[in-house]
């Protein structure tokens, strides 16, 4: 053999043997070593990232938190914590940063946007400028917005219904999806990309599009450096913002919305915070100010249809505050309703749409849950499987809204494992945004309609960042009432 290739071949045997060394080492000896996870998980990061990558992630924790306790280690530093006071530690008494898995999903690499920020001090000062756009009064003053979208909305449902001759099968998935769009576009964007209208499915695709490739960016983040590789955001998604700024800025006029908050510090910073900046902080709240809250939706009309007696004392709660259909559909009567409260705090336990992820990272050896946990280690809050813990929520799984009123079996709700928002300082900052929405879309839907499960539908999900059914849709029946 030509000595070239036979020195070659060596120095590849002793790499690859150094590699198994390593990872032997990282796998079995050192703290993490005594956190129990799956075999192969212990040995290499691709077990995990392939759950991620196809979505799986969501179906299989729980399996393994059944078999390996509240702690598990799922990749060589990566571990996952259900245990209530490890959570409360992570994202509010210690707030850990971010883990780098944040900068791996930027659009634009090295362009943050506030929820890929990783420093402290300069999300601070990110979560300053936009707190004007979530104070309650300002939320409050957005109330004939959503009201204008949730009109279109009523009147697109009952074109349906006429056209059905009463009763139709609405794929409430896609329309509440569109419909909590054009809410966020109409509120914070300038105007209502009119989707409900135009029952236009592009734009949720685009963003499922989005977020699985966040997903591979995420895993392998080295991927946005090949040639070949388009970028992670395309160029249909980009322009769609792209066009919602230049609007804005050709019309000379200014608005107290979210994006003049975010044009206004483009014009008079535009080094520091680029248009690139602006896009992504765009992106950002595109995304995570609709499917977010569209998918709760969905999940509490699955959990109450399939909870007929829940279903009922609900609509008692409703017709008993709104004696006539045509009642206007308020915040503030909305956010009386102690049951409906009840109802969208346990669906959001029962199926909370972040059950995983807020991955974090330990900047110093610490201690979690009682395991000892080395610096440079991800520590991921696993906020779906604390809110299941049957110590705490007794019999977990059922869809109990009492549990927020006068408790169940002798258990009130502990609002301390209780994150569907996440907690501490990297807490969702549009709570309150979609508390009022989620509030007003319910009482909408539930005063004027009369829905109906249609059986046999799959309830199998994907997480790509948020649950997707794989059936791609959630059908309900439909009549006026
Ligand atoms: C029911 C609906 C919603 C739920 C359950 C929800 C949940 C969450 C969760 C768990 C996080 C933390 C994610 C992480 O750390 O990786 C988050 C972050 C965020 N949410 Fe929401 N969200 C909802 C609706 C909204 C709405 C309507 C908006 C905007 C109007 C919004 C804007 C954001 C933003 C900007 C972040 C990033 C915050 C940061 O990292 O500092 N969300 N949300």
């Amino acid at each position: 053999m030509n000595t070239y290739l036979l020195v070659a071949l060596c120095l590849a045997g002793a790499e690859l043997l150094r590699r198994i060394y390593l990872a032997l080492t990282v796998a079995f000896t050192g703290p993490l070593s005594k956190i129990p996870g799956p075999f192969w998980n212990k040995l290499s990061p691709l077990p995990w990232a392939i759950q991620n990558l196809t979505g799986n992630a969501m179906n299989i924790a729980p399996k393994y938190f059944e078999k390996y306790g509240e702690v598990i280690r799922v990749g060589p530093r990566d571990i996952m914590i259900a245990e209530k006071s490890g959570v409360q530690k992570i994202l509010i008494d210690e707030d850990f940063i971010k883990a780098p898995i944040y900068q791996s999903i930027r659009m634009h690499p090295g362009v943050t946007s506030l929820i890929t920020e990783r420093d402290r001090a300069v999300y601070r000062q990110k979560r300053r400028l936009i707190s004007p756009g979530f104070s309650i009064s300002y939320l409050n003053g957005l109330e004939p917005l959503m009201k204008e979208c949730l009109d279109v909305f009523e009147r697109c449902l009952n074109a349906e219904v006429k056209k059905g001759g009463g009763y139709a099968v609405i794929d409430m998935n896609q329309m509440l999806g569109n419909l909590t769009s054009d809410v966020m576009s109409a509120t914070s964007f300038g105007g209502s990309f009119g989707l409900v209208e135009s029952n236009d499915k592009r734009l949720r695709n685009l963003v499922l599009d989005r977020l699985k490739r966040a997903a591979l960016d995420a895993q392998f983040p080295f991927i946005n450096y090949l040639p070949f590789v388009p970028p992670s955001q395309g160029d249909e998604f980009n322009s769609i913002i792209d066009n919602i700024v230049a609007k804005r800025k050709d019309s000379g006029k200014k608005k107290k919305d979210l994006l003049q908050i975010f044009v206004d510090v483009n014009d008079a910073n535009p080094e520091t915070f680029s248009h690139l900046h602006l896009r992504e902080e765009m992106s950002l709240f595109m995304i995570a100010g609709s499917d977010t809250t569209s998918t709760t939706a969905t999940f509490t009309l699955v959990l109450l249809l399939n909870n007929q007696d829940k279903l009922k004392k609900l609509v008692e709660e409703i017709d008993t505050s709104f004696p006539s259909k045509d009642d206007p559909i308020t915040f503030a009567r909305t956010q009386e309703l102690p049951y409906l409260n009840a109802v969208i705090n346990e669906s959001m336990r029962v199926m909370p749409i972040v059950a995983l992820g807020l991955a974090r990272y330990a900047e110093e050896d610490t201690i979690i849950s009682g395991y000892e946990i080395p610096k440079g280690t991800i520590v991921a809050p696993a906020i779906g499987q604390l809110m299941k813990d049957p110590r705490i929520w007794p019999d977990p799984e059922r869809f109990v809204p009492q549990r927020w009123l006068e408790g169940y079996k002798g258990t009130k709700a502990d609002t301390k494992a209780f994150h569907p928002f996440s907690s501490g300082s990297r807490n969702c900052p549009g709570q309150q945004f979609a508390l009022r929405e989620l509030r007003i879309i319910l009482v909408t839907l539930f005063l004027r309609y009369e829905l109906s499960l249609i059986s046999g539908q799959s309830h199998e999900m994907r997480l790509h960042s948020v649950p997707w059914f794989t059936q791609g849709f959630y059908n309900v029946g439909v009549k006026r009432r």
